[in-house]
């Protein structure tokens, strides 16, 4: 059965539900319902400031929602308490915008980090799986090198690496290309898809980088700061071709709205 249609028929690995959030007395988000399928890429698109990042943030738990709920294989991280956001955390990884790897640190160093404070694992155990994540991300022989020394783009391979150091089912990645060239870009583009098909990884990202859209993602939401929520799901080359909605055409076709 082609991939596509394995992803159609999977369950979901993550469903937002109704959600209302934003901060302070402002809505951003009015009442957001949309499903993650297990194995698939999936992109939060829409133009600056309509609430991508504010979502991303809901869904990793790492702001309350004002109502409404996320559900990450099946169990809810907005009404979870401590334990099973941990257990629940486990389960998937985050890679922010900037890296943010620890500049005093080695890529080895950075790897280790989490798994030393959060695993019972030896050292040799722990140096085997940073060293196994290093080379699925294609940085095999830089375990020794301080962030300085690498390019962009590899950074963000160690971010990527590193957020799989748990094997995470899900990974979310906030703007995976920001700051880097077009091949650079392209590149991480590929590792995402290798990453998919290899391990059955669930991506979800954040991304304005069209042409990167339309390459990874298998489906995307729109969203619209004025509805403060989703004007449109689908395939984006769907979207991009077909889709009747002036805004999401807009977007796809960059024409200034
Ligand atoms: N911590 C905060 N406190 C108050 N308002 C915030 C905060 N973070 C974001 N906002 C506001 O919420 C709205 C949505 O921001 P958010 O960063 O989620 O948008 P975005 O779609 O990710 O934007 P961009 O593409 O520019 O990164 C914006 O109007 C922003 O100014």
């Amino acid at each position: 059965m082609p991939k596509e249609e394995v992803k159609a028929q999977s369950e979901p690995i993550i469903e937002v539900r109704d959600l209302v959030g934003g901060y302070e007395e402002t809505v951003i988000l009015d009442g957001v319902s949309f499903d993650i399928r297990r194995g698939e890429i999936f992109s939060i698109l829409g133009g600056s400031g309509c609430g991508k990042t504010t979502l991303l943030r809901y869904i990793v738990g790492l702001l309350e929602p004002f109502s409404g709920d996320v559900l990450i294989k099946g169990r809810s991280i907005v009404n979870a308490d401590e334990k099973e956001l941990d257990e629940i955390r486990r389960s998937f990884g985050v890679m922010y915008q900037s890296g943010a790897l620890f500049g005093s640190m080695t890529v080895m160093e950075n790897l280790a980090l989490q798994l030393e404070e959060f695993s019972n694992l030896p050292r040799e155990a722990i140096e085997l799986i940073c060293l196994g994540k290093l080379k699925l991300v294609g940085l095999e022989g830089s375990e020794d090198l301080m962030p300085a020394e690498l390019s962009g783009g590899m950074i963000k391979r160690v971010a990527i690496a590193r957020a799989m150091v748990f094997d995470a089912e899900i990974i979310f990645l906030d703007e995976p290309s920001a700051g880097l060239d077009p091949i650079t870009s392209a590149e991480i583009d590929e590792l995402i898809k290798s990453l998919s098909r290899l391990l059955g990884i669930t991506f979800v990202l954040v991304t304005h980088e069209l042409e990167s859209i339309l390459n990874v993602s298998d489906r995307v939401i729109v969203l619209d700061k004025s509805k403060k929520g989703i004007v449109e799901t689908g395939d984006p080359r769907q979207l991009k071709e077909h889709s009747k909605n002036q805004f999401v055409h807009n977007f796809f076709n960059r024409k200034p709205g």
